[in-house]
């Protein structure tokens, strides 16, 4: 575990969260952590797709009690239709950064494994991914407020299956993993062991250009990029590249995807434009170059002002300041007798600000606004613009 570390004390107040779906990799891989550390706590997540998950959440939360460990069964609302898998995906990570920030975990587990890693990167070259995405998934990954770790990311399954085998658990079949519907699956099922190192070789080669790629772009940004508070960027002219303009595009807009090479080139040929929720313009009175300002046609409505409520993917509003009846919307009109010039930020910048909204009128302004603004938001964008890979250091 010291690979992946490095870890906070072994303490109640701060135990690492363990992702358990109840399937064997998950549960061996709790086991081992119970081994390894006092304090840890599982999340299954009950997706409520089929009419057995409920039943099957609360058997293996038992499983998990069994062993000593303290679970808890989250239960997703029901999601729209279509795109199953990935929204499935989103809405499980969603639920499990919330449950870790509430429990005290910095570091959540999930127990995806060597086959896994070789899957990923074969349907990702499969697909013409660039380094990025052939360097397959980290070890270690920064998610919104909590850690992603990996650890058993170098280990076959059957050695997973093994351990629990032989301390004598069992484990859920889930019979969506053997549904040839998902292209995952028909890999899983088809791929040689040939195939299973060519992947790994792409892997390891993608993996160290991919780390310099991204020191050479952290460089670039310090010298270039300037981040302002009020969640937008002046971009000086020598850090116009295409990686930049994508790492940035990602940060601006609180998205977690970067949009296509194709498109970030095409809007750095124009100069100028709107792509993934942020438009790019010459930077005008605050210098050469460019800003980057989340587009105001692309923020999200308003939403009610719950305690730690995420808006927009950009901000969070601090708890106790929040009114129940309030919600939290962009600043849109309601900047309109503020001073942008005087306020040094761009107008669009104070247009996509949140605010605090009450029956069509602003009841608060964000505190980044120094002097006017009162209400507590702090920048709470999914992913840090380079450095969020364990592999960096
Ligand atoms: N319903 C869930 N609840 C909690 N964690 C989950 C859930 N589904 C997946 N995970 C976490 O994400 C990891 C990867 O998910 P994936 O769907 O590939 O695993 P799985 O097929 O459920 O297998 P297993 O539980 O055996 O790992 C899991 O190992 C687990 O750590």
């Amino acid at each position: 575990m010291e690979n992946v570390g490095p870890w906070l004390p072994d303490v109640a107040e701060a135990p690492v969260g363990l992702a358990v779906s109840g399937g064997g990799d998950s549960l061996a891989l709790a086991w081992l952590a119970k081994r390894w550390r006092h304090h840890v706590v599982a999340f299954v997540v009950d997706h409520a797709l089929r009419v057995e998950s409920a039943a099957e959440a609360r058997l293996t939360a038992r499983r998990l009690q069994v062993m000593g460990i303290d679970a808890r069964v989250l239960k997703l609302a029901p999601f729209p239709e279509g795109r199953l898998q990935e929204r499935a995906r989103d809405a499980r990570f969603e639920a499990l950064e919330e449950a870790c920030v509430e429990a005290g975990c910095l570091d959540l587990l999930v127990a995806h494994h060597l086959h896994d890693q070789d899957e990923t990167v074969w349907m990702r070259q499969h697909a013409g991914s660039g380094p990025s995405g052939l360097a397959g998934m980290e070890a270690v990954a920064l998610r919104g407020r909590i850690r992603i770790v990996r650890p058993c990311l170098m280990l076959p399954p059957e050695r997973l299956r093994a351990t629990l085998r032989a301390a004598g658990l069992a484990w859920i079949e889930d019979p969506s993993n053997q549904n040839r519907r998902f292209e995952r699956v028909r890999w899983r099922q088809d791929l040689s062991s040939t195939q299973r190192d060519h992947a790994r070789e792409w892997q390891v080669a993608a993996q160290v250009l991919r780390c310099s790629e991204d020191r050479k772009l952290a460089r670039i940004l310090a010298e270039s990029a300037v981040w302002h508070s009020a969640g937008w960027v002046h971009l000086k002219p020598d850090g116009i590249k295409d990686n930049t303009i994508a790492a940035l595009i990602r940060l601006v807009s609180g998205q977690r995807y970067r949009p296509s090479r194709e498109q970030v080139q095409a809007l750095v040929s124009r100069g100028q434009g709107t792509l993934g929720g942020v438009m790019m313009r010459p930077a005008g009175r605050f210098g050469d170059g460019v800003m980057l300002v989340r587009e105001e046609r692309a923020v999200e409505g308003l939403v009610a002002a719950k305690a730690g409520v995420l808006w927009d993917g950009r901000w969070r509003g601090a708890a106790d300041a929040l009114p129940a009846d309030g919600m939290i919307g962009a600043l849109g009109e309601g900047a309109f007798q503020l001073d942008a010039r005087r306020l040094r930020l761009p107008v669009s910048a104070l247009r996509t600000l949140p605010a605090l909204w009450r029956n069509g009128q602003v009841i608060g302004l964000p505190d980044v606004l120094e002097g006017i603004g009162t209400v507590p938001f702090v920048w709470a964008g999914g992913v840090p613009v380079t450095g969020e890979r364990g592999s960096m250091t």
